[in-house]
């Protein structure tokens, strides 16, 4: 295991209030956290209730005790805990390195508070470095895929080891698009929401509202850069 995502879902364990509604992210550091979070909430008989960002999280937080709930049974989530794959200066971030980008931005969308949880390896001047992850439905992905293509975004089907395409828990495709060269990352957002197919993708800008790095111990708040 990695002792600085281990450090980094340590911190952001202790940052979570007795009966909050928490947000569980997907991956591996995300995974740490819920682990963690089970153990603590069980040694202080804390009331947690947890919304699940993919079926692999749910299945995993059901299994340490946690009490899961579909994200439709709360109005709000007080806080949510997510790993990132890459985060910039501004808190800006790629998601979707696991495929688990859509419900995590839903989840995120719907947080009072959302925590990321990484090591300093993640942390970019810019982004870039990691591929964006474009969540697309079947029915004509390859139109999308060649208009991604006249972007100049170097776009590529994510397979799973067997070759075959990698399905999303929502049944959709991921194309792993290329954005070093991109200068104005919002209208880049913006264009690929508006491109009929697409479901969602991965950058998420403006939604990180505090970040902690394992390795340094940081706690970096939006609000205060
Ligand atoms: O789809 C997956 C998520 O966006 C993960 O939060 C991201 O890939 C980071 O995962 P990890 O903590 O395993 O590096």
């Amino acid at each position: 295991m990695n002792d600085d995502k281990v450090k980094a879902a340590q911190m952001a364990v202790e940052l979570i209030p007795n009966q909050a509604i928490v947000g569980l992210g997907s991956g591996s550091t995300a995974s740490i956290f819920i682990d963690l979070l089970a153990k603590r909430a069980n040694e202080e008989a804390m009331d947690i209730t947890c919304v699940a960002t993919s079926v692999q999280t749910s299945q995993l937080a059901l299994g340490f005790g946690l009490k899961v709930v579909d994200i439709d049974a709360v109005d709000r989530i007080d806080v949510t805990v997510d790993g990132a794959d890459e985060v910039d200066g501004q808190l800006n971030g790629i998601k979707g390195g696991g495929a688990a980008l859509l419900f995590e931005k839903i989840v995120a969308s719907n947080s009072t508070k959302n925590i990321w949880v990484v090591d300093s390896s993640k942390q970019h001047l810019n982004l870039g470095s990691y591929r964006l992850p474009v969540e697309v439905v079947k029915f004509g992905v390859h139109h999308v895929y060649n208009y991604l293509k006249t972007r100049d975004l170097k776009p590529v089907y994510r397979q799973q080891e067997d070759g075959n395409y990698l399905t999303t828990d929502s049944g959709n495709y991921i194309i792993d698009v290329d954005i070093t060269g991109q200068k104005d990352l919002p209208q880049l957002a913006k264009d690929l929401k508006e491109l009929t197919g697409v479901v969602e993708h991965g950058l998420f800008i403006d939604v990180c509202d505090v970040l902690l790095v394992g390795n340094t111990g940081q706690a970096i708040y939006k609000d205060q850069l």
